[in-house]
């Protein structure tokens, strides 16, 4: 791994969480002191309802933004709002987003939305398991990476194959070496590049120890302050 890319372990808790859930970003600091973690960043990406109120020595970021600043998008939140709330990034382009009719070219304006209210872009991107089974994996995350990515200086690229999304299946260290590999020879060598789908604390050591794995975005077992901090502790030094 290059220097100059810092491991981020990123958890995205999707529609979980209220104010009074026993789970608190304040928790994994006794857990996992920064003191201890100065190698790396943490991100803990909470419904938008919460944000507000964390503010626990982690990176906070939202899981989607609109594209507009604001106006009548009744139910929709801004990258303006989300960075007013405390988020540094904000994820576009999740799978779940994508199969709610986010397309590329939506992917696009939401990034740069994230940048020009001074939020780092996570732009998702992922094959289904036909599309693999196809032997089109590689074709189809260049493809979106070509749509969705404006020309922006700083974002993160997460690649998150839809097979492995929650359902426990995750990418063989072998796949993922070779996405990351072709993702790393298409974004160039500053972009961090994250995986996600079904990372656990008993795999992250693997996949974390990927040379072009610069992180992971993490679902059900970011949830868990324990489980996320024993996610963080597998990251390369
Ligand atoms: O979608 C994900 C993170 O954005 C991954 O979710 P799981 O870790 O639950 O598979």
């Amino acid at each position: 791994m290059p220097q100059t890319l810092r491991p981020l372990i990123a958890a995205n808790w999707k529609m979980h969480g209220g104010l009074s859930w026993t789970s608190k970003p304040s928790d994994f600091e006794a857990i996992y002191p920064s003191s201890e973690r100065r190698h790396l960043d943490v991100l803990i990406c909470p419904p938008a309802t919460l944000l507000a109120s964390m503010n626990d020595g982690v990176f906070l970021g939202g899981q989607d933004c609109h594209a507009a600043v604001s106006g009548a998008h009744t139910g929709d939140v801004s990258a303006e709002m989300l960075k007013d709330a405390g988020a540094t990034y904000v994820i576009v382009g999740h799978s779940e987003r994508r199969a709610g009719g986010d397309t590329d070219e939506d992917v696009h304006a939401k990034a740069e939305a994230a940048k020009r209210a001074g939020l780092i872009p996570i732009i998702c991107v992922g094959e289904t398991e036909s599309q693999r089974d196809a032997g089109q994996a590689e074709h189809v995350v260049s493809e979106q990476i070509k749509a969705s990515v404006p020309d922006i200086a700083n974002y993160v690229i997460a690649y998150e194959p839809v097979w492995a999304i929650g359902t426990g299946k995750t990418a063989t260290p072998d796949d993922v070496d070779e996405m990351h590999n072709a993702i790393r020879a298409q974004v160039g060598p500053d972009v961090q590049l994250l995986y996600g789908g079904s990372v656990k604390p008993a795999n992250a050591e693997s996949l974390l120890a990927l040379k072009n794995v610069n992180g992971a975005l993490i679902g059900g077992a970011g949830l868990e302050m324990e489980s996320l901090a024993a996610i963080a502790r597998a990251a390369p030094k």
